[in-house]
Formats: structure tokens, C-alpha cells, sequence
């Protein structure tokens, strides 16, 4: 579904933060990227998207080159305040990009209200994002991506900005709608137990420039839960190495 092969990015003033780096995901995983802090998460996803042109390698979407933001794929952001238009309504911002894919009115609306739907939202799609919390507001993004029925998901750092318990509970609405959608999902997370709690595979990056470290499969059921996932041996044995393979990753910088 998704080719990255040797994929490179340098920025303008020379930074090198992507180097040579190599994966391959099947349809329908939900792939967890992590690494040290600015090691490159963000450029690979940005690359993937069409967003960043690479300096080196290729990123290839069921066969194609990408070289521009492909059609068949949404992102989530970490900060939902910015990708909400406060003058819209939480329907119209649902709707939006059905309504520049040329999907006529009627059943813009009709897929918006079910996208807010399946995220707990029916009944707000009237209401502005202002008028709702943080939580609800990012749901809303995630609505958003689910009524375009993209066949990649890209999200980056999407639970960065919610309190502790919002954040469970939208990680178990991923699981959710990835189990209802079958959508091919990359997660870019600073959090290890959030990346093998909602991951097939765990993918470390080192330090920059990054390439892959460590592709690490999750061996847990496909049914989570908070309380009884996290408390699985095999879950807590997961977290120690890849806890260990990203601090590795950032020592390394230390070192040279
Ligand atoms: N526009 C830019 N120009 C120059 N360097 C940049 C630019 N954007 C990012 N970088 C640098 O590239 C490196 C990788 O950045 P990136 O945002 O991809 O990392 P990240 O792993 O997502 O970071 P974080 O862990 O902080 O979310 C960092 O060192 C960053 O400072």
C-alpha cells in the first residue's frame, strides 16, 4: 500500500533530517512511528503526504510516486484549534473537503453527520468549534478525516494537546474507527505506551537524520483496553524496548 524507499529530506540551511530510510505498510496496519525528540517524525509524515518534496528516495502510494498531496489521503494535526475554521460550523468544517472533491450537498451532509456520529459527536454538528473543548474539537478533526474516507491515514502527534483522560479515550475512538473503517493508519507519537497500545507494528527512528531502527510487531489481541492491555505482560515487556531503543536513539546524539 505504502513504499518508502530510501527516503531523504534536507531542509534549506542544510539539515539533514531524514537519511535514507526504508518502509514498506500493508492496507489496513496501523503503523506507530516514534524516535527521539526532532528526529525527523514530521518530515517523514509531511513527505508521505505530499506536503515536502524528498531530497533523496521516493514515497510510493499503491504503486505511484507521490508528488503531490495525493487524493485518497487525510492528515490529523496535533494542534486541532488550527486546522478548525472558527467561522464554520462543525458540519461545514467536517464537510469541507467533500465539498472541494465536488460530493453535492446533500450527501456532504449526510456523510459529515455520520462521521460525527461515529466519533460521539451527532447532535454538535451546528455548533462552532469554539463552543467546544479541546477533546471535542479534536474529534471533530478526526470526524473530518473519517467522512473523506481516505485509504491513508497520516496523524501527528493527534493526542498531544488533550488532559491524560481525553487522550484514552481517544485512543480507544482510533481503535474504533480503524476496526469499523479499515483505513492504513501512521501514527507519529512522542508516546511509547500510546504507540504500542494502539499500534500493529511499532517503528523507532534514530536521531536525525532519521531512518529506521527498529520495526517491532505488536503481540497483542486486537481488542484493547485500557486497564487489562496495559496490565499484559507482553505489553509492558514492548514499552521497556522501545523505551530503550528511542533513549538509545537519543544517547547517540550525545555521543557524537
Ligand atoms: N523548515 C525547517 N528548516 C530547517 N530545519 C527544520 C525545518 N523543519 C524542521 N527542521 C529540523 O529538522 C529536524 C526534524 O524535524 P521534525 O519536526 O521532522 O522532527 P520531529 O521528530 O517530528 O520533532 P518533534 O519530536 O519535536 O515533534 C529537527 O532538527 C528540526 O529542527
Amino acid at each position: 500500500m505504502l513504499e518508502i524507499s530510501g527516503l531523504a529530506h534536507s531542509y534549506p540551511d542544510g539539515h539533514r533530517a531524514v537519511g535514507g530510510l526504508d518502509l514498506r505498510v500493508d492496507a489496513q496496519q496501523l503503523v506507530s512511528i516514534v524516535g527521539p525528540s526532532g528526529c525527523g517524525k514530521s518530515t517523514v509524515l509531511r513527505c508521505v503526504a505530499g506536503l515536502q518534496r524528498p531530497t533523496g528516495g521516493e514515497v510510493r502510494l499503491d504503486g505511484a510516486v507521490v508528488e503531490g498531496v495525493p487524493g485518497n489521503l487525510a492528515v490529523v494535526f496535533q494542534d486541532y484549534s488550527r486546522s478548525l475554521f472558527p467561522w464554520l460550523t462543525i458540519r461545514d468544517n467536517v464537510a469541507l473537503p467533500l465539498r472541494r472533491r465536488g460530493v453535492a450537498r446533500a450527501e456532504r451532509r449526510r456523510l459529515a453527520e455520520q462521521a460525527l456520529n461515529e466519533v460521539g459527536l451527532d447532535g454538535a454538528g451546528a455548533k462552532y468549534p469554539w463552543q467546544l473543548s479541546g477533546g471535542m474539537q479534536q474529534r471533530v478533526a478526526i470526524a473530518r478525516a473519517l467522512a473523506y474516507k481516505p485509504s491513508l491515514l497520516l496523524m501527528d502527534e493527534p493526542f498531544g494537546s488533550v488532559d491524560a483522560q481525553t487522550r484514552e479515550d481517544l485512543e480507544d475512538l482510533l481503535l474504533q474507527v480503524r476496526a469499523r473503517e479499515r483505513m492504513t493508519i501512521l501514527l507519529v507519537t512522542h508516546d511509547i505506551d500510546e504507540s504500542v497500545y494502539v499500534g500493529d507494528r511499532v517503528v523507532v527512528l534514530s536521531r536525525s537524520p532519521a531512518r529506521v531502527i527498529a520495526d517491532l510487531p505488536v503481540d497483542l489481541p486486537g481488542q484493547r483496553d485500557q486497564i487489562s492491555t496495559r496490565a499484559d505482560p507482553r505489553f509492558v515487556a514492548l514499552r521497556a524496548e522501545v523505551g530503550r531503543l528511542v533513549r538509545g536513539g537519543s544517547l547517540q546524539k550525545k555521543t557524537v
